[in-house]
C-alpha cells in the first residue's frame, strides 16, 4: 500500500440516506478538523445514489448512480458503504476490499452473514474492514471488543441494540401508546430500518448479536444461528404482569460461554465449551442499570474475567449518532492508509460451537388464568416437577370464580421450561396461559 502522507484521503460513499446524508455533513463541518487528525484531508471523490434528482443538502456534481465504477475508480481509497442490505453491498465491498481499498460500513445484515468472505478480501489485499456504526450506533462497542479487551477473556454480552424496538417497548410501558403509532414515530426519526419488520422480529439485533458473539469469543457466528424473537408477540398484558413484579420488558441480544456436555446434549467441543447467542424479550428488574435505558438508547453489558463487568450506553440509532461510528472508523482507516499502519484482522481461532436454544440455560416468568378451586396449584406443581423444572416464586390472586396464577421458575433448560408451558396449557384448570417470559437480570 503506497504512503498517503499528505496526500488526500480520497471517499466513496455508497448510499446517501438518513446515515449517509450526517456523514457527508460531518466530513464537511469538520474537514480542517480531520485533516490534522489523520495527517492528510479527507475529500469526498462521490457518492453513489439511486435516485439523483431527489433533493439533498450535498454538491450535486459528486453524485452518481454508478456505485461500481466509483468502487472501481484510481481516484478512490476508501469506501463508506450506507446502502444497507446484502446486494448490492456485498458485491461492492468485495471488489473495493480486494482492490486494496478500504472499507468502513454500518451494514449488520451484511456482516452478519457474510464478514468470513468479507475479511478473506481484506487479508489477500491488506486493506482494512472497519465496522463500528454497525452494532449500537454511535456507542464505542466492537474496537473494545476488537482491541481493548484483546487481552482478556470475555464471558458474557448482553443488552438492549435495537433502538426501535426498545423506542416501542419503552412507549408501550410508559404512556401505554399503541404499537402502531410508535412504530411510525421511530421512522419517521430515522431508527427503523428501511423494513422495520427487520426490527421488529429481532433480525435486527441478531445480526448485531451474530457479529458480538463472533468479537468477543473469537468465533465465526452468524445470523442463522442466533435464536431470534422478536417483539410482535409482547402484549400489553404482558407488559402489565412484569410491572405487577416490579420488572420491565426489554428485547434483549445475549451472547454468553456456556459449558457443552450432558447426555442429551448433541453439540460436541474439544474443550467443552459453547457459547449461547439469543435475542427475545425478557422482564428484567426496574433496578436493572438496563430497565431505565429508554428510546433509541442501547446499553451493552460486557463482562470478562480480568476487566469484571462494564457498560456501554449511547445512542443506538439515528443519522448523527451513526455518522458519528462511521467517521471514527473512516479517521482510524485513514491514519492507517497515511501512516501504513493495519486495523485488526478477523480472529476466529476459537471456533466455539453455538448451542441450540433448547438447551440453553433460562428462567421463566408464567402467568396463567385458573379456575380458583381446591387443588390446582398442586396439579400445576407437578406438571414443573414431571419437567424436573424447579418453581422459584409463586403468586396467586384469587377472584370470584376464577384465579390469576404467577410463577417464577429457577434456571432450566430452554426445551424443559417450553414443554412445562406447553402441558400446563392443557391441563383443564387452566383457563389461559396470559403471559410466557424470560426472566434475565436477576440471580434466583
Ligand atoms: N439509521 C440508523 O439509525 C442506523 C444505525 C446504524 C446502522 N445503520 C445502517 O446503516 C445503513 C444505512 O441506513 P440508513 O438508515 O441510512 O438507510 P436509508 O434507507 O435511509 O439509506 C440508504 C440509502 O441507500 C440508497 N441506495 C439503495 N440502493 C443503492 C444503490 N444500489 N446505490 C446507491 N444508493 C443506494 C437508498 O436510496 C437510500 O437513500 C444500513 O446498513 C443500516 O442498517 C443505520
Ligand atoms: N434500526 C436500527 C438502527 C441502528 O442499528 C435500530 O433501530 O437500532
Ligand atoms: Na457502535
Amino acid at each position: 500500500m503506497a504512503s498517503h502522507e499528505g496526500k488526500p484521503i480520497r471517499v466513496a460513499l455508497l448510499g446517501c440516506g438518513t446515515v449517509g446524508t450526517e456523514v457527508v455533513r460531518l466530513l464537511t463541518d469538520q474537514a480542517a478538523d480531520l485533516t490534522a487528525r489523520v495527517g492528510a484531508p479527507v475529500q469526498v471523490a462521490g457518492i453513489a445514489v439511486r435516485r439523483p434528482n431527489k433533493h439533498r443538502e450535498v454538491p450535486a456534481e459528486l453524485l452518481t448512480t454508478d456505485a461500481e465504477a466509483l468502487v472501481a475508480s484510481d481516484d478512490v481509497d476508501v469506501i463508506v458503504e450506507v446502502i444497507g442490505g446484502i446486494e448490492p453491498a456485498r458485491t461492492l465491498l468485495l471488489s473495493a476490499l480486494r482492490a486494496g481499498k478500504s472499507v468502513v460500513t454500518a451494514n449488520k445484515a451484511l456482516l452478519a452473514e457474510h464478514s468470513a468472505e468479507l475479511f478473506e478480501a481484506s487479508d489477500a489485499s491488506g486493506a482494512d474492514l472497519y465496522f463500528e456504526a454497525a452494532v449500537a450506533g454511535a456507542i464505542p462497542l466492537l474496537r473494545p471488543l476488537r482491541e481493548s479487551l484483546a487481552g482478556d477473556r470475555i464471558t458474557r454480552v448482553m443488552g438492549i441494540v435495537n433502538g426501535t424496538t426498545n423506542f416501542i417497548l419503552s412507549g408501550m410501558d410508559s404512556t401505554g401508546a399503541s404499537y402502531a403509532e410508535t412504530l411510525e414515530e421511530a421512522t419517521r426519526l430515522g431508527y427503523a430500518e428501511a423494513d422495520p419488520t427487520a426490527d421488529v422480529d429481532g433480525f435486527d439485533a441478531a445480526s448485531k448479536a451474530a457479529i458480538l458473539a463472533s468479537l468477543a469469543f473469537h468465533s465465526r457466528v452468524t445470523a442463522a444461528d442466533v435464536h431470534r424473537e422478536g417483539i410482535a408477540s409482547v402484549s400489553a398484558a404482558d407488559i402489565a404482569a412484569a410491572k405487577a413484579l416490579g420488572r420491565t420488558v426489554k428485547l434483549l441480544a445475549i451472547c454468553e460461554r456456556v459449558p457443552i456436555g450432558g447426555a442429551d446434549d448433541q453439540t460436541t467441543a474439544d474443550d467443552g465449551e459453547g457459547i449461547s447467542v439469543r435475542v427475545h424479550p425478557a422482564m428484567i428488574p426496574t433496578s436493572h442499570p438496563l430497565a431505565s435505558v429508554h428510546g433509541a438508547f442501547n446499553a451493552v453489558f460486557v463482562e470478562a474475567d480480568a476487566a469484571g463487568e462494564m457498560m456501554f450506553y449511547g445512542q443506538g440509532a439515528g443519522g448523527a449518532p451513526t455518522a458519528s461510528a462511521v467517521l471514527g472508523d473512516l479517521v482510524a482507516v485513514a491514519r492507517n492508509r497515511v501512516h501504513r499502519g493495519r486495523g485488526p484482522r478477523e480472529s476466529a481461532y476459537a471456533a466455539l460451537p453455538v448451542r441450540p436454544m433448547g438447551q440453553t440455560p433460562t428462567r421463566y416468568h408464567i402467568s396463567l388464568d385458573v379456575a380458583d378451586r381446591a387443588g390446582v396449584l398442586s396439579q400445576v406443581a407437578a406438571v414443573f416437577a414431571e419437567h424436573d423444572v424447579s418453581i422459584a416464586a409463586v403468586r396467586q390472586e384469587g377472584r370470584v370464580d376464577d384465579a390469576s396464577l404467577v410463577i417464577v421458575t429457577h434456571a432450566a433448560t430452554d426445551a424443559a421450561l417450553r414443554s412445562t408451558v406447553d402441558k400446563i396449557g392443557g391441563l383443564p384448570v387452566v383457563r389461559e396461559v396470559v403471559s410466557v417470559m424470560r426472566v434475565e437480570g436477576e440471580e434466583i
